[in-house]
């Protein structure tokens, strides 16, 4: 092929908008004995200038997923599907079918940054956080100074200065915060950014995420933090036992949810009903056939037997979702 014609090849088949594109990505983790199924057939995507959530319970597969579209599994694990990162002018990237050589030098930290879940343990202890960060800023060459980038994520300058043990909960994660958009990605992928912040700190961080969106970038937030969910969100996906069981508008989703479980979620919390949902998610190891929610679902019937699906028409898994009146 000449360049012209792979030049028009890769025109014709560049994205008008930015965005991630997941179908039927399917995680399985092999143990002596035991399979995990980590993550089953999930199918979102996110598009620039919006924020999804992916919410659920612990153990879910929510960070799982992080880790899978940033190639950063172990070796047990097996992976299926795709996640086509989609950005114009360029050519269309699979982010499961990609060499690690690529993951490497092109995606983590420069197409898509991660704010990991427990920052501390990703910092070097005998470092000082603005060495580390500057570190992330030589590699990746992003356009913002050390400073900027503290500023972003709500740190002062000589906070920088400090020694990772001479940090706060809230402060390491805040330094991991501006570590992951040292290279200014276009997707940036928050597994809990809000854990051991403070409400104001909350707040900063879901400002934060806010304005990448609204300059252009896509987030995906992982959170058990409903309310912090709910200030920055634009559309929310509900993990149950590793399906993704609703996908919705987040000004639907926190009025009215469909799914019997996504309701549990929102009763759960103290501003809500404050009833938590009986009982416990199953092993992933070992799950039934049918509703995976059904032994904890006060709606479930002998037709949740078989597994509702979820699509584009229907976008919640369940045989007796509740109503959403307009
Ligand atoms: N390397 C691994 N080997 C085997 N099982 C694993 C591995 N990593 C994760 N798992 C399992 O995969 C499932 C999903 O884990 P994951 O960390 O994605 O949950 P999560 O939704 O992020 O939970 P949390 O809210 O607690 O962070 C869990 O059952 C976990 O034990
Ligand atoms: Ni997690």
């Amino acid at each position: 092929m000449t360049t012209g014609a792979a030049a028009a090849l890769g025109h014709a088949v560049t994205a008008q908008a930015a965005r991630l594109r997941v179908a039927g990505l399917t995680v399985r983790f092999h143990l002596p004995g035991a399979t995990v199924h980590a993550v089953t057939e999930a199918a979102f995507e996110v598009e620039q200038g919006r924020c999804l959530a992916l919410i659920g319970e612990s153990g879910c597969g929510k960070s799982v997923m992080a880790h899978t579209l940033l190639g950063l599994l172990p070796g047990n694990a097996t992976v299926t599907g795709s996640a086509w990162l989609e950005q114009p002018g360029r050519p269309p990237l699979d982010l499961i079918a990609a060499p690690e050589r690529v993951l490497a030098r092109e995606v983590r930290g420069r197409r898509i940054g991660l704010i990991p879940q427990s920052p501390a343990a990703h910092l070097t202890p005998v470092r000082t956080a603005r060495a580390q960060l500057t570190e992330a800023l030589r590699e990746l060459g992003g356009r913002y100074t050390a400073d900027e980038l503290a500023e972003r994520a709500g740190l002062r300058p000589h906070e920088l200065d400090r020694y990772p043990h001479q940090l706060s909960g809230g402060m390491a994660q805040r330094v991991a915060n501006a570590i992951a958009l040292a290279g200014d990605p276009w997707l940036v992928i928050a597994d809990e950014p809000t854990t051991g912040l403070d409400r104001p700190l909350v707040d900063a961080t879901m400002a934060e995420l806010r304005r990448l969106c609204d300059d252009g970038h896509a987030v995906l937030l992982i959170t058990h933090d409903l309310r912090a969910a709910e200030q920055v969100a634009d559309d929310v996906a509900v993990m149950y036992a590793g399906r993704i069981v609703e996908i919705a508008p987040a000004a639907d989703f926190f009025r009215a949810p469909r799914h019997p479980y996504a309701a549990g979620l929102l009763d759960a919390l103290p501003t809500r009903a404050f009833t938590p949902i009986p009982g416990q998610p199953p092993e992933l190891t070992r799950l039934a056939g049918g509703c995976a929610f059904r032994p904890r679902c006060a709606r479930a019937d002998d037709a949740c037997a078989v597994r509702p699906q979820i699509t584009p028409d229907t976008p919640v898994a369940c045989h007796h979702p509740l109503e959403r009146h307009a």
